[in-house]
């Protein structure tokens, strides 16, 4: 089998993207944050209440033929930006672009935290982590890529998610057309259950190319690149009035400030992230400060390659054993 579904980004500076996905019978469409990042497919529910919903589109288990609730199941999770949410657990026939799993969990939630009832545009969670991470209890669950591999064509999810615009997610094939040139791969460490990787080194606009190993994680769920501190102040220093401000807690800098591009390698490839891409957003909508899509992790204990990086290549996420994980120019 496999499937293949829309990206789209949530907002006009690609905050998130969201992939419309259906659930139980007759099938319930929801638009669902595809995040390798985590390992929890949850959603906003019939069960959510309703002071806590804004907007979004709801799972209601009892619409639902197929659906069977997973009795004495809980679930509980915490996000790297404080979000948060927590419910039950019910089973049912789930689809992502025509690829179906019958009797996937889907965690509906009972509360989720305020940056998700004002995120309108977003109605859940699909992990695509490793299932160690599921919060389920007390028997964690399998994510969707998990339950659909064994009928995969290829073990392989890839992800082409693009600047301003609607990219794509494909399970179980390797698209040639969406990528150029041959896709590179390097090892993944699958454990605590994010895929982690390293990059061969970096280098800023036309500079010297520095090679060393940077462990990180690829998180299609993160928006920002969040690299060692060295790296993202050797950055700054090539942009005019660059500063990292506590008020805005990260690097800032003036609008009309000309940005190189930052290139990161993996193994002997190299990706170039273009400079439009780090020059992410307005403060303000009348502000001339603008905000980097470069930042430091120093902090978050953790390197993130988010969507600012991957947007950048095509990239596949390879479940053979031992996991790998392959980028390609697009
Ligand atoms: C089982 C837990 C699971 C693995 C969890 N995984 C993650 O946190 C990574 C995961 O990819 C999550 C997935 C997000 C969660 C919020 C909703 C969208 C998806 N990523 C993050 O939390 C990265 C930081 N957040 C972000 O990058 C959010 C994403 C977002 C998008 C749209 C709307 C709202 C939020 N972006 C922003 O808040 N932005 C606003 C500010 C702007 N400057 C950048 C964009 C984890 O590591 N939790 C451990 C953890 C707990 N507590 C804390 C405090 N930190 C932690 N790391």
């Amino acid at each position: 089998d496999t499937g293949s579904a829309a990206a789209i980004p949530i907002n006009e500076v690609d905050i998130a993207y969201v992939t419309p996905v259906t659930i139980g019978t007759p099938p319930q469409t929801l638009m669902l944050d595809l995040d390798t990042g985590s390992s929890d497919l949850w959603v906003f529910s019939s069960l959510t209440p309703s002071n806590q919903v804004r907007g979004q589109e709801i799972y209601s288990p009892t619409k639902s033929s197929t659906s069977k609730l997973l009795s004495g199941h809980t679930w509980s999770i915490r996000y790297g930006d404080g979000s948060g949410s927590r419910g039950t657990v019910y089973t049912d026939n789930f689809t992502i672009g025509g690829l179906e799993v019958k009797s996937q969990a889907v965690q509906a939630a009972l509360e989720v935290s305020s940056s998700f009832t004002q995120e309108q545009s977003l109605d859940g969670l699909v992990g695509l982590g490793f299932s160690a991470l599921n919060t389920v209890r007390p028997s964690s669950q399998l994510t969707f890529f998990d339950n659909a591999r064994p009928n995969l064509d290829e073990e392989v999810f890839t992800a082409d998610l693009k600047y301003h615009a609607t990219g794509s997610y494909d399970f179980g094939f390797i698209d040639s057309k969406k990528y150029a040139g041959n896709i590179t791969y390097t090892a993944v460490q699958q454990s605590p259950g994010y895929w982690t990787h390293s990059l061969s080194g970096y280098s800023v606009g036309s500079g010297a190319f520095q090679a060393s190993q940077i462990s990180g994680i690829s998180d299609t769920g993160t928006t920002l690149v969040y690299l060692p501190t060295a790296i993202v102040t050797a950055y700054y220093r090539q942009v005019q009035g660059a500063q990292n401000s506590q008020y805005y807690g990260g690097y800032v800098f003036p609008c009309s400030s000309t940005l190189p591009t930052f290139t990161f390698g993996i193994e002997g490839a190299r990706f170039t992230i273009p400079a439009s891409y780090i020059n992410y957003t307005r403060i303000s909508p009348t502000s001339t400060t603008c905000y980097g899509g470069l930042q430091s992790s120093s902090g978050l204990g953790i390197n993130i390659f988010g969507d600012v990086a991957l947007k950048a290549a095509f990239v596949v996420f390879s479940g053979t054993n031992p996991p790998r994980i392959g980028f390609a120019i697009k």
